[in-house]
Order: structure tokens, then sequence, then C-alpha cells
């Protein structure tokens, strides 16, 4: 029997302190199958943060039920068939004794021990990701010198070179140019084609109509979940449903895009 590579059920979680309690999801249901590239999208504060952070594992959950590849969660133990980008915010900071390369070999080293040898087989691995994310001129620099798209184009290239058979993605194309941008989803529409899952959080409409399978509309609650045709035929009244202020839609000669 073939399970969904992603199974949720009746998820809720809130942040708690001392002072004040969050909720951030509420109930949510959604299964991912092998292959799919699913993109969550929703307002800030929606929680498609801490729903990756759930599944991940880096959030422990209070309330309802993961599961990966048909084991729970916290049973699951191949988190080295997992790539994951997360959302950018923590530059390396200056000095931080690390070249682009090491950074990237780093994903190799998952489960493994961090003082795995590298043999010749890694270090083409290595060669052929530096080149995928157009990143070789880079290999040798120190990481902390990096812009923030380099950098994020470096973590991307870690999520990658285990050839991981599902992709957790948080914004990864954040600071990235266009141009990479560009590449980026050309990679990832390779890596569909080889059946690799993905799940990408986005605020770009765009990618999700032009790129994603299905689409999971999160604001606490799921609000929707269904293909990239069904999520272009949602109404504005919808839409503005989902993310809790109005949105315009605008016509293109293909597509439409929403903006606030
Ligand atoms: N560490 C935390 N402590 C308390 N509340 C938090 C924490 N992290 C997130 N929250 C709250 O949980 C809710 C969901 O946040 P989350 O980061 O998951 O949203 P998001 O959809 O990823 O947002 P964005 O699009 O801005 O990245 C928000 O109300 C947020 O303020």
């Amino acid at each position: 029997m073939t399970h969904p590579v992603f199974e949720i059920k009746n998820l809720s979680y809130t942040y708690k302190d001392k002072l004040e309690q969050t909720p951030a999801l509420k109930d949510i249901n959604l299964e991912i199958d092998k292959g799919d590239f699913v993109a969550l999208v929703g307002p800030n504060g929606s929680g498609k943060t801490t729903l990756i952070k759930l599944i991940l594992g880096v959030l422990k959950s209070q309330q309802g039920e993961i599961y990966i590849n048909g084991k729970k969660s916290r049973k699951y133990a191949a988190w080295n068939e997992i790539g994951y980008v997360s959302q950018k915010s923590n530059s390396f900071q200056k000095g931080f004794p690390a070249t682009v390369s090491e950074v990237i070999l780093s994903g190799l080293t998952k489960g493994k021990g961090l003082f795995k040898r590298f043999n010749k087989d890694d270090k083409k691995k290595l060669l052929d990701v530096l080149d995928l994310l157009d990143i070789s001129d880079l290999k040798d620099k120190n990481i902390s010198l990096l812009s923030g798209g380099q950098t994020q184009r470096v973590l991307i290239a870690r999520a990658l070179i285990n050839n991981p058979t599902i992709l957790v993605l948080d914004e990864p194309t954040v600071g990235i140019d266009t141009k990479h941008v560009k590449e980026f989803y050309e990679v990832l529409f390779k890596l569909k084609q080889e059946h690799v899952t993905i799940l990408l959080v986005t605020h770009d409409i765009g990618v999700v109509v032009d790129h994603a399978d299905e689409v999971a509309c999160l604001n606490e609650h799921l609000h929707f979940h269904g293909t990239n045709q069904e999520f272009k035929h949602l109404g504005e009244a919808e839409l503005s449903k989902i993310y809790g202020f109005p949105l315009q839609l605008v016509s293109h000669d293909h597509d439409r895009e929403c903006c606030s």
C-alpha cells in the first residue's frame, strides 16, 4: 500500500508564553502524494512556517498527527531524504569559518556524523550542484562574505546535493535576482519530472499558477486545497476571504495574478 508523502490530520498549534497565547493553526487536514508539487500560500502570519516547522519536527506538535511516508513524524528517521530550505532569516555571521563548498557538503553529512570523509562521488555531486545553481565561481569563498541572494543559492544547493526525494522550501527565492529565480524554477521543474515531492511556501502567485500542481491556502485554517486550475478559478470574494483583505485580480494574456 502506498502512503501519501505527508498526511496531516486534525493539526492545531498555539504558541504559548507566559504573557499570551497565539493560535497559529486550527484543525488542518492535508495530504500530499509522491511527486506532487504543492504551493502553500496565505497572508503574513497565516501559519505557513509553523506548519513547515511542525512537519519537520522543529516544533513539537500539540494536537493532531503528522505522518511522513506512513510513519508518525516523531518516529520518522529518514530525514536525509528531505531537503529543506528555510525562510531567509539568518545570514552567516562575519567570519563564520566555512567556505561555500563546505556549507554545501554539509548537506551530505546528515545522519553520517560531522567528520564524514568526502569521496570522489561526493566531490562530483558538489561540482554538479555548484554548476546547477550557477555558483561555481564562489566555491572557495567564505560564506559570510556573500550577498543575501548568493547565500540563499548556496542554501538551496545544500538542500539539493543529497538528491532528496522530498523538498520543503519556505520562501526560498527571497533576495534572489530574476534571472536566478527563473533558473531555480527550471531546476524545480526538472526535479518534479524525477518525481521529487515539493512543498513550496511562496507569496508569488505567478509562480503558483505557472509551476505548482496543487495549491493549499492557509489562514490559520486550511481554506482551500485543490489543483492550480481550481485555484485559478477561485473568485475574488473567495480569495479575499482567504487573505483577509480585498484582493484585486489582474488579468494577463494567459493567466491571472492577484495582488493586494
Ligand atoms: N515563536 C513564536 N512565538 C509566538 N508567536 C509566533 C512565533 N512564531 C510565529 N508566531 C505567530 O504565529 C502565527 C503564524 O506565524 P507563521 O510564521 O507561521 O506565519 P507565516 O504564514 O509563515 O507568515 P509569513 O508569510 O509572514 O512568513 C503568527 O500570528 C505569528 O505572529
